[in-house]
């Protein structure tokens, strides 16, 4: 079924142009078939519960401790760039570097690549978001010139086959080593690269590590978290499922393993060297398809600048002008009160452990002290980055998370109403209920909405209008600029109550509440919809009657979730 966006803001609002964007709505309901035939069942995941299955990452850390020396007679060293486009702060480069340094003792000729691969049906499987990919292409072109000043060539693979292949099937991996075999004539090569910690490319690498043999060896690194995941585990060493008692631990971690007075972390420069000989650059010739672009409004097409200088610069100016007033500022919908660094971050174009690091410096060398009883700014802003990395050691637990399968197996059980016109109407933001509407027309227009305003819309959806969580996710990811999985999954299902460390399923959000509490001066409702008269109270005919009268909805929801939990 494809509509076209019905929304279009009056005339008196020339900042909003109008939405032309044809959408086909139903590829949210349900997991894509095409790629994934056999979703896994409530029964399935639950093996992995039960230790009957192992978990993804438990098989990848088998494998690799299981690895051979590599060969003497290896001379060319590869570092894949997956979501770590970035030179400064990348262990799995740097790890790359010096294994090209040792080999060139030895051999003058060795050589060192750096490799992107392309593969447009994983795009298309995991539902990623036209503002992401275009922002990641830009990013590709400064990342390729700034290694090329280091003479290290990025080269950009595209993997296409006939059979509509994701990057964990074996026709990937034969791609794979044909193409690094036809780089190196046929002489062994290693690979290093940061692992990603999403199911399809844990699977992904266990195939490459199963099928690894004298030609082709890949070392693999955890390097997307500050702390890794699996590290920290309760005094009994079982695994945390609450953020609280882990977050301990991580900020116990970090202070152990204190650098020194300039640093938390450590961190993982290359030298600036030319490294292999002169090359001439052949800038890479793709463009993206218009399947992925065409959900972005072509007249609002502008991104943030795609480089590690721009990304450094934002982490500066928030610390030095904005971290201060972090905790008043962040939930406010018409405040830019946070640090803006998510696209950068998802993306891997600055690593957490600099901004921890940067941020320990504004901190005044502390972290946290042992009860957690500083609540400042910027210690919360640390507090924040940390749930990144605790959503990560999640989706390495409970893998079935990344499988649409929610933490909480009980919660299938939730009879969600699931009106496809319900769904359609809040993601055009047309609802009736503006500061809904507002958030998510912000988000049609330039893929980035703060963290309160995900908080309200998803719990909007989940709760007032009963429409399971797992539509919405999948709307987030096909449009948030920043999106990462396990944040995304863990942001939803901590206001569904169906994820973990969830709120508890009768908060139910009071969007008048929210809209008083962060829009006070009803700034942000107005810039989003212009359509809505000035005086509180009036309707106007160019503005839908709310969806969901949301006393009754709160009511009904309750009444819902409490048969299934
Ligand atoms: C329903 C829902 C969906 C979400 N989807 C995503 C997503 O796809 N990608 C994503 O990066 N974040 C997601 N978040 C978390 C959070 O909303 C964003 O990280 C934040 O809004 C990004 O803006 P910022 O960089 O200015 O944040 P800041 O407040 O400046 O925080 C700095 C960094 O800390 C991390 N962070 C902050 N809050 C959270 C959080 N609650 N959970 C995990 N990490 C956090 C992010 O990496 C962020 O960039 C989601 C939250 C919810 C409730």
């Amino acid at each position: 079924m494809k509509r076209t966006i019905p929304f279009s803001p009056k005339a008196n609002a020339p900042k909003l142009p109008k939405l032309d964007i044809v959408h086909d709505f139903e590829q949210y309901h349900s997991v894509n078939k095409k790629y994934y035939p056999n979703p896994i069942t409530a029964k399935s995941a639950n093996q992995f519960n039960n230790k009957s299955r192992a978990k993804p990452i438990e098989i990848l850390g088998k494998l690799q401790r299981k690895q051979k020396p590599l060969l003497k007679e290896t001379s060319t060293v590869i570092h894949w760039f997956r979501n770590d486009l970035r030179i400064h702060d990348n262990l799995a480069l740097y790890k790359c570097v010096e294994l090209y340094q040792q080999l060139k003792q030895n051999n003058p000729n060795a050589k060192l690549y750096a490799i992107y691969v392309i593969n447009e049906d994983d795009w298309r499987a995991h539902m990623d978001s036209g503002w992401q990919l275009s922002f990641i292409l830009e990013a590709l072109k400064n990342l390729q010139k700034s290694l090329a000043e280091l003479h290290i060539p990025l080269l950009v693979w595209k993997f296409d086959d006939f059979k509509s292949s994701l990057s964990n099937s074996k026709e990937f991996v034969t791609f794979f080593k044909e193409k690094c075999l036809e780089l190196t004539s046929g002489e062994p090569v290693a690979i290093t690269a940061n692992i990603k910690y999403q199911t399809d490319e844990l699977y992904r690498d266990i195939r490459l590590l199963e099928h690894g043999d004298q030609q082709l060896q890949l070392k693999l690194y955890h390097d997307s978290c500050i702390v890794a995941p699996g590290l920290l585990t309760t005094g009994k060493g079982t695994v945390y499922s609450v953020f609280t008692p882990w977050y301990k631990k991580w900020v116990l971690y970090l202070n152990k393993h204190k650098e020194n007075s300039s640093g938390i972390c450590h961190l993982y420069e290359i030298k600036p060297a030319k490294y292999n000989e002169k090359f001439e650059l052949e800038p890479f010739d793709y463009s993206l398809p218009e399947e992925f672009v065409k959900y972005i409004p072509k007249s609002q097409w502008s991104l943030p600048e795609a480089s590690e200088a721009a990304a450094s610069s934002l982490l500066n100016n928030f610390l030095q002008t904005k971290s201060s007033k972090y905790n008043n500022a962040k939930d406010m919908l018409s405040l830019d009160g946070t640090s803006g660094l998510s696209v950068y971050i998802s993306t891997g174009m600055i690593s957490t452990r600099l901004i921890v690091n940067q941020a320990f410096q504004v901190a005044n060398g502390q972290i946290m002290s042992k009860a957690l009883k500083d609540n400042s700014s910027i210690q919360n802003f640390i507090k924040e980055v940390a749930w990144r990395d605790f959503y990560k050691h999640c989706m390495c637990n409970w893998p079935y998370t990344s499988m649409e399968i929610p933490y909480r197996l009980d919660t299938l059980d939730i009879k969600w109403e699931n009106d496809p016109v319900v769904f359609e109407r809040w993601c055009i933001g047309n609802t009736g209920i503006p500061v809904v509407d507002a958030i998510m027309r912000k988000l049609l227009y330039t893929g980035y909405i703060n963290n309160r305003s995900r908080m309200i819309t998803a719990s909007f959806l989940s709760k007032n209008l009963l429409v399971d969580w797992r539509w919405g996710e999948r709307w987030f990811r096909k449009h948030l600029i920043d999106c990462d999985l396990s944040s995304n999954i863990g942001g939803w299902g901590f206001c569904s109550s169906t994820g973990i460390d969830a709120q508890p399923y009768f908060r139910v959000f009071n969007m008048d509440l929210q809209a008083k509490k962060y829009d006070p001066e009803m700034e942000f409702i107005k810039k989003w919809i212009p359509e809505l008269p000035n005086s509180v109270g009036r309707r106007s005919k160019d503005y839908p009657e709310p969806l969901v009268d949301l006393r009754d909805s709160r009511e009904r929801a309750l009444e819902v979730y409490k048969s299934a939990m």
